[in-house]
């Protein structure tokens, strides 16, 4: 099953190059909200179909082709109303493809060729609501604590603290593995040997945002709100905190670490959403899926190495666990370390 999605997230006015819903052409390049995530899959999947059917391919098995709606808001009425359907008609998949990592050119310090990274597993997530509530007042006559000071000092702790470094704990120790002849010596040696140098590599891939988000459960303070009025203390702050947790550790765990990080009553901590790291696929010589992906990906960029990865976003890919052991997450275009942050 060929899974993409049509949604984006939202895309204020400011700080575009090119009105985001254009889709200009600019330098070879298609600019918009959305062209990365996930609209290139979900033309190149209905090119793809097109130019068979005109073809008049015949397929030697069947497949499925689901194009979610809400992939960017959890699937919940997309990719799982597609599950719920597959699992009502007793279908089971050999494995599922969605978006996911890349072929990264020059986004693996040290990696000097493009190197293709086919997500075999993906984070977990748990997103929070830190809500201090204190009694309000008239700026002229202020408290020693405010609802807002007791919130910015409990998320600058959360910032200041981060998670533990899991390097070799979870499958990305696999992917440098794997990957080590890219390296130069003699961080090919190193590579290949992280039973003694996974210490050193931990620390120098947490010092980079991209690599810093394989090796821990990150923490990103995404809302902050409070007061309407720049002489009313409020009585209410609240942070929306999303913590996207490592495939060595749970949902659980995270959350005694973050409560015993904030370590204030005042703060009150609500769950919005959360599940744990997701399985990890089988990505060994027999099978299928990941064979036949690693063939594709050879025939389309052939300088380009395969290996496993982890990948660091979560997909909708992620609802079909209970139809198959194998979930891939690829998307099939060049992702160069300034594309990161578009
Ligand atoms: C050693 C360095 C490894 C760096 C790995 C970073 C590679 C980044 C490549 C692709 C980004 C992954 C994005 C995955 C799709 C995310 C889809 C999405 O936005 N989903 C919603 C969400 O996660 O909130």
């Amino acid at each position: 099953m060929i899974l993409a999605h049509l949604d984006v997230v939202p895309a204020p006015p400011e700080g575009w190059d090119v009105p985001p819903f254009s889709g200009e052409e600019r330098d070879g390049y298609i600019y918009g909200r959305g062209t990365l995530d996930d609209k290139s899959c979900v033309i190149g999947v209905l090119q793809a179909l097109e130019l068979m059917l005109k073809r008049g391919y015949k397929p030697k098995r069947s497949f499925y082709i689901g194009l979610g709606h809400d992939e960017e808001v959890s699937g919940h009425n997309g990719a799982m109303k597609i599950v719920e359907r597959l699992q009502s008609r007793g279908v089971k998949l050999l494995f599922v493809l969605d978006e996911g990592l890349a072929v990264l050119d020059g986004v693996i310090q040290g990696v000097k060729r493009p190197v293709a990274l086919i997500g075999t597993t993906e984070k977990g997530s748990i997103t929070l609501n830190l809500t201090v509530n204190q009694p309000p007042g008239h700026s002229s006559m202020p408290p020693e604590e405010t609802s807002i000071g007791i919130l910015s000092a409990a998320v600058s702790r959360l910032e200041r603290n981060p998670l533990p470094n899991m390097f070799g704990v979870g499958p990305e120790a696999s992917m440098f593995e794997q990957l080590a002849g890219e390296f130069a010596f003699p961080l090919n040696v190193m590579m290949a040997n992280l039973w003694l140098f996974s210490p050193i590599i931990s620390r120098v891939l947490e010092r980079t945002p991209s690599s810093n988000a394989i090796v821990r459960t990150t923490t990103a303070i995404t809302i902050f709100n409070a007061g309407v009025k720049s002489n009313v203390i409020p009585r209410m702050a609240r942070a929306t905190v999303n913590f996207r947790i490592h495939p060595g550790q749970t949902v659980t765990e995270v959350l005694d670490i973050v409560r015993n990080t904030i370590s204030d009553e005042r703060v009150e901590i609500s769950v919005l959403n959360s599940f744990d790291p997701l399985p990890i696929s089988p990505f060994d010589e027999s099978n299928f899926g990941y064979q036949t992906l690693q063939r594709t990906i050879h025939s389309v960029f052939s300088a380009a190495p395969v290996a496993p990865g982890v990948c660091i976003g979560n997909t909708d890919s992620r609802h079909f666990v209970n139809l198959t052991d194998s979930i891939y997450r690829f998307s099939p275009f060049k992702m160069k370390s300034e594309d990161l942050s578009r």
